[in-house]
């Protein structure tokens, strides 16, 4: 096999005993602090190209490697994984909470443990979901185009008519880590009320919506209700406005198709700020082409970084670049637990007993406990990562 390209980096530590690569710069110091302080030799890749091939990423690892943080945008399967295994690797981590991207069998096989960064992106990605609801509901990018082409001449009983959200219903399909907040910044914040599908029982959330109608009707206010689905169809055809919060795999990809577009209300918001797959695009631009009224505000697209042909010229959708991690609490907090996840790993940690309780990481006035952050797959502890790897958190019982 021909030797890998080079490719420029930019070393800490270059002592250090273990040779951890991360193959993008990540926001923040703590995360390189905690690697080097702990004997790490630390390469960050420094090449401008956005995404890296695998070849690429083969160059990074060379022939002595003890463990990588990668991106969701990288391919990481056979190829990755077992020339980190040739190279001495151990540990993987993917610098998100969704791992579609990790064929987590591959890492497996190679005896790769595979981290990820559940809970520190739980709130900013419910926010930007919340945003993205709040913009497609009124207009809001319409409304600012039409502003900045000096269009406005004045108040009008119909300039910009959108739809009002108190006393409608929100649809969470997947409501787990962010469903549950989302549906919560949706109920709390604009007395709405919920109907949810997920595989598990949301209890939690629940318990929250009851509480909050008990609380509403005791100050005469309409107190708000909770529905738990037993289809996503209901969700669809009951909703005035839904987000889809699941993780990718077989059961969610297309799960916005046709069929389901068409049962949804004519005037219905759809947010996505899970995985692109999720909806088939090309369906949505039809519906949006032919339904004026219906509304969507996506974070993610099937085809990314590319959108569908004719999404760009549909004014009824608000579309952001997968922006919906992106607070600086947030990525700072999702670098640590990347490189806590491989340092863990390399130094023989055990796994950390409750991935979605990892505040004790992110302390940045104290030592990080001696465990690995979030393993979502590992060969000594391998969860059921297809059903769901917080298999033991079931319920969706985190927010
Ligand atoms: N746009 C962005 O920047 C971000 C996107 N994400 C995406 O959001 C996803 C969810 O993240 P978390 O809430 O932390 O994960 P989570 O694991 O807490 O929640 C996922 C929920 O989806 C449910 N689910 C799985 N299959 C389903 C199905 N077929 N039908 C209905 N529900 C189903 C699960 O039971 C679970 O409750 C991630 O996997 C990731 O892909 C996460 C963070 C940021
Ligand atoms: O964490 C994820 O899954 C993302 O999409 C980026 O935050």
């Amino acid at each position: 096999m021909a030797a890998a390209k080079p490719i420029s980096v930019e070393v800490w530590n270059p002592s250090g005993k273990y040779r951890v690569v991360s193959t993008k710069s990540m926001p923040g110091t703590r995360w390189i602090r905690l690697l080097t302080d702990n004997d790490c030799r630390l390469e960050i890749c420094t090449d401008p190209k956005t995404i890296l091939s695998v070849d690429d990423i083969l160059a990074l690892i060379g022939n002595r490697c003890d463990g990588v943080i990668g991106q969701l945008t990288e391919d990481w399967g056979e190829v990755l994984f077992s020339a980190l295994k040739r190279a001495g690797g151990t540990a993987f981590s993917n610098m998100a909470v969704g791992y579609n991207n990790v064929d987590v069998e591959a890492a497996n096989r190679n005896g790769i443990a595979v981290g990820n960064t559940p809970g520190v992106l739980t709130e900013t990605t419910a926010e930007l979901a919340a945003s993205l609801t709040l913009a497609a509901a009124r207009r809001i990018v319409e409304a600012d185009q039409f502003m900045r082409a000096g269009l406005y001449e004045g108040w009008l009983p119909h300039l910009f008519v959108g739809n009002l959200l108190k006393g409608q219903t929100v649809g969470v399909i997947g409501a787990g880590r962010i469903g549950s907040a989302y549906a919560r910044m949706m109920i709390e914040g604009f007395k709405m009320n919920l109907i949810y599908y997920d595989l598990y029982q949301a209890t939690r959330l629940e318990k929250f919506v009851t509480a909050y109608g008990l609380f509403l009707k005791a100050n005469g206010e309409q107190p708000v209700t909770w529905k738990r689905a037993a289809t996503m169809e209901d969700v669809l055809r009951e909703a005035d406005v839904i987000s889809l919060h699941p993780l990718l795999d077989k059961t969610t990809y297309h799960l916005i198709n046709p069929e389901r577009l068409a049962i949804m209300k004519k005037e219905a918001v759809l947010v996505n700020a899970s995985r692109g797959p999720v909806i088939d695009e090309v369906a949505l631009v039809e519906h949006l082409k032919k339904n004026p009224m219906f509304r969507v505000g996506l974070d993610v697209f099937e085809d990314e970084p590319y959108m569908k042909p004719g999404l760009a010229e549909c004014k009824n959708a608000v579309v952001v670049p997968h922006i919906a991690s992106a607070s600086k609490w947030t990525r700072e907090g999702m670098a640590t637990l990347t490189a806590l996840n491989v340092l863990g790993k390399i130094k023989g940690y055990p796994v950390w007993g409750n991935p979605n309780q990892v505040e004790p990481f992110l302390d940045e006035n104290a030592t990080p406990p001696p465990a690995c952050a979030s393993i979502a797959c590992h060969l000594q502890n391998f969860r059921d990562v297809v059903g769901h790897i917080q298999s033991e958190y079931v319920g969706s019982d985190y927010y």
